[in-house]
């Protein structure tokens, strides 16, 4: 079976009944909304938050009941996906154009898991590029700041036009600078015309990995793989 609806199918056994649930956005995540959904038909009862307008819709049409970030204290737990993720479960997300709205959601969440396949493991970050998303209003000056410091930025595109995010904002992939992944954050977090950028340290609790023919998970606490 497909390392994605391994790991996405297995995380949806980890939700309870009456938890409120992140719910992310993505190929693998999509598993486990749909599992989710079967499970709410046969009598689970959770109300999910989506991270984007393609997951709410998702969530509805697999019957499960939907709150807003603003009508929701805590989340019980997110599940979401990543585009890669290290030995310490830091990650890079934002492939699929979601990650503001996914960190204002894991932020706000007591436990957050993630459902990859094997190949999104790696030593270290950064051979995927790095999602930044800013602010469409002079976005070129940001780019040329960018290229000034290395980081070959690239203007996510769709249908030849600029990308737009569920917020309104463009993206522009950018290459991690490295080895101090937190710095570089840092100094993203602080430009002016960036929203959010895609590096999400800390964050990630367990990670479900599925490899095509098993399902494990690390947790950040001990680090070590549990076959499921
Ligand atoms: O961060 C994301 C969207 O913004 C996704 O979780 C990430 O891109 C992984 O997607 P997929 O499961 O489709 O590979």
């Amino acid at each position: 079976m497909d390392g994605k609806k391994m790991a996405g199918e297995k995380a949806a056994e980890l939700v309870e009944d009456g938890m409120i649930v992140g719910l992310g956005t993505g190929s693998t995540v999509y598993y486990t909304i749909k599992k989710l959904g079967e499970r709410v038909q046969s009598g689970l009862h959770i109300t999910g938050v989506p991270t984007s307008r393609a997951t709410e819709k998702l969530a509805r049409e697999c019957g499960i009941p939907i709150a807003d970030l603003n009508d929701t204290a805590q989340m019980d737990v997110t599940i979401d996906g990543a585009d890669e993720v290290d030995p310490s479960l830091n990650g890079i997300k934002g492939g699929g154009g979601a990650l503001l709205f996914e960190k204002l959601v894991a932020k706000a969440s007591k436990r957050n898991i993630w459902v990859v396949d094997s190949r999104k493991m790696v030593q270290q970050l950064g051979a995927f590029p790095l999602p930044v998303e800013v602010v469409p209003f002079g976005y070129k000056h940001l780019m040329k700041t960018f290229e000034r410091e290395g980081l070959n930025p690239v203007l996510r595109m769709k249908e030849g036009r600029p990308y737009v995010t569920d917020g309104g904002h463009y993206i522009v992939d950018i290459k991690l600078k490295s080895p101090d992944i937190g710095a570089f954050g840092a100094w993203l977090d602080g430009y002016t015309g960036v929203v959010e950028h895609g590096l999400f340290l800390g964050i990630c609790d367990l990670v479900v990995i599925g490899d095509g023919s098993k399902v494990y998970t690390k947790n950040r606490a001990e680090a070590k793989n549990i076959i499921l």
